[in-house]
């Protein structure tokens, strides 16, 4: 591996209780876009993984960004959600009494509130429950962060939960990088995609030495979870769309 094969970007304002994740854009797409231009002076063929909230909207900002620039690979820029996937293993870990790395969950869409789509009836072991249970889990894992952002009260949001997740997700692009030959290496994450008629939509990627090797598309879904994904497109493409606009304003401004 060259020195930065990989950049992580977390830096930006969190929230505050009361804010949602798209009211940091004014702030957070200035910062985005600053460190992807350095990122992309020093190290053009770094693989970019933004953590900086709002995900579903900072990554269509770069992406655009880069496109007009003609530095952008669909393949090298993700949006890490890797942390929807943790809470999901960890609160489906606590109901079967399992090792949460023993369970396996896709989290599909985006990286807030309904965007956020556990794949329950696709985890591994299988999970029961009532409709109204899992309904409740559901719930849970979307509103994590924000049950987070309230638990501190002004200090913040999820840190250690999140380096946690974000090293998952490093060490995963770096084994993508290594090319392992035994073992596939899937993540979800938030990319460019034709997977949906969403622009960008997380699902489980197969990563490989250039990034994204395949993009597994969407798991089985029940008709829960179908009905959810119709409901979450419209949202999640508004922010697509306005993460787009964002990123043509501000071109010139961040070159
Ligand atoms: N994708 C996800 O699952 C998660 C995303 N986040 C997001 O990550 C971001 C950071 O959150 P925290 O670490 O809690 O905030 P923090 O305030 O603890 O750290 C942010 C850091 O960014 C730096 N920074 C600000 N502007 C910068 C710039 N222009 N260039 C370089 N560095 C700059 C600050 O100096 C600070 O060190 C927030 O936007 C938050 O919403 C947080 C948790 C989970
Ligand atoms: O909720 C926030 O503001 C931080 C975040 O994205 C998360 O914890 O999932």
């Amino acid at each position: 591996m060259d020195k930065a094969d990989i950049v992580v970007i977390p830096a930006g304002l969190p929230r505050k209780p009361g804010m949602k994740r798209e009211d940091l854009v004014g702030v957070n797409a200035s910062v985005a876009c600053e460190v992807a231009f350095a990122a992309r002076e020093v190290c053009p063929g770094a693989m970019l993984a933004f953590i900086t909230n709002p995900i579903n909207v900072i990554v269509p900002i770069v992406a655009t960004i880069l496109k007009a620039k003609g530095t952008y690979d669909p393949n090298r820029l993700f949006g890490v959600t890797t942390l929807d996937v943790v809470r999901a293993q960890t609160f489906v870990a606590d109901i079967l009494n399992v090792n949460p790395q023993k369970v396996k969950i896709p989290v599909i869409g985006g990286h807030t509130g309904r965007t956020i789509l556990p794949i329950l009836s696709q985890c591994d072991p299988p999970l029961k429950g009532t409709d109204k249970e899992r309904e409740a889990l559901i719930q849970r894992i979307q509103n994590a962060g924000t049950e987070v952002v309230n638990a501190k009260d002004g200090l913040g949001s999820a840190t250690l939960s999140m380096a946690y997740a974000a090293a998952q997700f490093v060490s995963s692009l770096i084994k993508g990088i290594k090319g392992s030959k035994d073992e596939c290496i899937v993540e979800c994450a938030y990319v460019e995609s034709d997977v949906t008629e969403a622009e960008f939509f997380a699902t489980p990627l197969i990563l490989g030495p250039q990034g994204v090797k395949e993009n597994t598309g969407l798991p089985d879904l029940d008709d829960d979870e179908r009905q959810a994904l119709d409901c979450m497109l419209p949202i999640l493409k508004e922010s697509i769309a306005k993460g787009i606009k964002l990123g043509e304003g501000m071109m010139s401004s961040c070159a």
